[in-house]
């Protein structure tokens, strides 16, 4: 029986010749959700998620994962034990690929404290991977794929997927997605999804870590998240009289209707206001506020 893992870091920083990637970060990762790992290029995701598997030593602060079967927190870096039940899955695949797959399967296999069989020959076979070929003759989405497999099958207790998914092609992206939440409900694990896809996966997300220049912009829940906005739609003229006093984070238009996201908390008065000019109001979308909050561009 899997059992999901809480991670903390503490003043986390890493370095590469003396320039930060990661910058006194402190976060906590719940157990049992499903976190994303959003910023942009550059913005430090990939280093965390290798130093939360141990791959990478911190260069000041600690890494502590705790819980299930490992009890107290612990350090993953040259930790076996942490680190059997620590997956991370990059689109490097993290594989020999001079072997069939079904050599990485085994190697896979082998490692994994829970891994399932099972399992592994469902992925296998929905998203059609050859056994016997070898991995370098694999196309770059089939290895992608191969490395979700290996990832999903795992079931380990921390499961990491540092965009990892994003070689595959929309089918078997959404493929994952579905086999993600559907082994997730049967298997409760804690899950790290680092991503630039933000709408992609912004309906999977429970919660949020947002990182700009290695350094934490936000970590929330992405109800609270969403909370922080609005987006107002109804005829144009009426959502620029109302919007007008708002920060605006997206605006488009279709016709004479037109629909804009705001910043801003929408107090019960402010509701009835819009309700009574004809306007609806919905939640803030995940990205309108990733672009706002890391000063991107859509
Ligand atoms: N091995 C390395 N040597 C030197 N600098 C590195 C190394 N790995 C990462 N960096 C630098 O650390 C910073 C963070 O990089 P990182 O790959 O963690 O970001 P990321 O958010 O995963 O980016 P992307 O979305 O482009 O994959 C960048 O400035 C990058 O150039």
């Amino acid at each position: 029986m899997t059992t999901a893992l809480t991670v903390r870091t503490e003043e986390l920083s890493v370095r590469f010749a003396g320039v930060p990637a990661l910058d006194r970060l402190d976060l906590r990762l719940a157990p049992g959700k499903i976190h994303g790992l959003l910023g942009r290029n550059g913005s430090g995701k990939s280093t965390l998620a290798a130093t939360l598997a141990g791959f990478r030593r911190p260069d000041a602060g600690r890494v502590l994962i705790e819980g299930g079967d490992l009890g107290a927190a612990q350090e993953p870096y040259e930790n076996a034990i942490v680190t059997s039940r620590v997956g991370l899955i990059r689109e490097s695949g993290d594989v020999p690929d001079s072997v069939p797959v079904k050599h990485a399967v085994r190697l896979a296999a082998a490692l994994r404290p829970y891994w399932d069989a099972d399992l592994a020959a469902e992925l296998l076979d929905r998203f059609e991977i050859p056994l016997n070929k070898k991995i370098q003759k694999l196309s770059r989405g089939k290895k992608s794929a191969l490395g979700v497999v290996l990832g999903l099958a795992g079931r380990a207790p921390l499961t990491i997927f540092d965009e990892s998914y994003l070689g595959m092609d929309v089918p078997s992206r959404n493929l994952f997605y579905d086999m993600l939440l559907a082994d997730y409900a049967e298997v409760p694990r804690t899950i790290v999804l680092s991503t630039h896809l933000v709408n992609e996966v912004s309906t999977m997300l429970e919660e949020v870590v947002i990182l700009d220049k290695g350094r934490l912009v936000t970590q929330s829940p992405v109800d609270a998240l969403r909370g922080r906005g609005a987006s107002i739609v109804g005829p144009a003229a009426a959502v620029d009289e109302f919007t007008a006093g708002f920060t605006v984070l997206a605006e488009e238009r279709l016709g004479g209707t037109k629909s804009t996201t705001v910043l801003g908390d929408l107090d019960p008065a402010l509701l009835g206001q819009a309700t009574a000019a004809g306007l609806e109001v919905g939640p803030v979308g995940l990205q309108d506020l990733f672009v706002h909050l890391t000063g991107a561009q859509s």
